[in-house]
């Protein structure tokens, strides 16, 4: 069957049937086993990134909820409130646009850049990859945003006229928020240098805008917005929808509402950050539900090492008593082997580098 656009399929279904190819095999155990909204705390980067005892508390808290969620919420951020609601207004408006607009951007035009990891950038939905994996009620907007040389202009929307300036900004904004924490964690490890993290993403970052739309789903109980999966990434910045719940994470078996909070930013831990981190900082799989009456809209910054580029455990975090838990990867090898995976419906490939 064709690759075709969620949206217009919410749209035109009028019974409530949902075609299988959406439906998640074993739902029952799956949708239905949940849930109370976690008790993510909210760090305040302003105190955190104090030099005087202030960011003492902060850091604490930092440190309990990686520990604990893999996750957390991040409050006095530097973005302004004003560049947040624009870049989720040029969202919708561009998801608003008909079929036909957004496919001037679709992902199925253009060359492949990443051999086995296909032409990701554009307007679509994922890379189908075998006849039986069952798809997400999502359709996304995927952009590439750093290095900036190495940006696709054509693939970012014209309309509306703000989109391009925003998502630029947004970005920016954004980068120094990843920056900060990225200190604050090298830090709570104990690490030399506390720009361990920041440096590592700094002369080839790999860094990609994912808009996602989520319509109204009519089967929410036999449906995910998007399946359960880690994030293949070092860090992942993350402005959601603060009117439209969705998103969970996974702890002890047990899935939990992750909070909203209007005008936070939400940063969740990859796996390339479990890797570095040998193991100390954990990424935590999570998943989208979806909605019988509204729809939803995230925009998500993923932060990657150069694909070409291997990680493997600092070398700081690694002793006799704690010895390296992962091999040493190439970090293309990783995101496409992560990527496969998670197109099979399986959540973690991590621990195939397990030592
Ligand atoms: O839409 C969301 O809230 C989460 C998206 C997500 O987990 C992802 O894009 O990896
Ligand atoms: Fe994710």
């Amino acid at each position: 069957m064709e690759n075709c656009c969620v949206q217009k399929l919410a749209c035109a279904l009028r019974t409530p049937d949902v075609p299988t190819r959406y439906v998640v095999r074993g739902h029952q155990d799956q949708q239905l086993a949940t849930t109370a909204v976690a008790p993510v705390p909210v760090i305040n980067l302003r105190l955190l990134s104090k030099q005087d005892g202030g960011a003492a508390d902060e850091a604490a808290k930092l440190r309990s909820a990686i520990d604990s969620w893999g996750l957390f919420l991040i409050s006095n951020h530097g973005v302004d409130a004003a560049v947040m609601d624009g870049m989720m207004a040029a969202c919708r408006e561009f998801f608003r646009q008909p079929l036909e607009e957004k496919q001037r951007q679709s992902n199925l035009i253009g060359d492949d850049q990443y051999e086995g990891y296909g032409n990701y950038e554009g307007y679509g939905n994922d890379q189908v990859s075998s006849p039986d994996q069952t798809l997400d009620w999502t359709d996304r907007l995927y952009l590439k945003v750093e290095p900036e040389g190495e940006r696709r202009i054509a693939l970012w929307p014209a309309h509306p006229e703000s989109f391009r300036d925003v998502l630029h900004e947004f970005t920016k904004k954004c980068g120094a928020v990843k920056d900060n924490l990225l200190r604050a964690m090298a830090k709570l490890l104990e690490l030399d240098d506390n720009d361990y993290f920041v440096d590592q993403l700094v002369e080839k970052p790999f860094t990609n805008a994912r808009c996602s739309y989520y319509p109204v789903c009519p089967r929410p109980e036999l449906v995910f917005g998007l399946t359960p999966h880690s994030d293949g990434t070092v860090v992942a910045v993350l402005m959601v929808d603060d009117s439209v719940g969705g998103l969970q994470v996974l702890r002890d078996g047990v899935w939990w509402d992750v909070p909203m909070v209007p005008h936070t930013l939400l940063m969740i831990m990859g796996d390339q950050m479990e890797i570095m981190s040998n193991g100390i900082f954990k990424s935590p799989v999570h998943r989208v539900m979806t909605n019988a009456k509204k729809e939803r809209i995230s925009v998500v910054l993923d932060y990657s090492i150069d694909p070409e580029k291997e990680i493997e455990p600092s070398a700081q975090l690694v002793n006799e008593k704690r010895p390296a838990l992962y091999r040493k990867v190439k970090v293309k090898d990783y995101i496409v082997a992560h990527y496969t995976h998670f197109s099979q419906g399986k959540e973690v490939v991590l621990g195939k580098l397990k030592i």
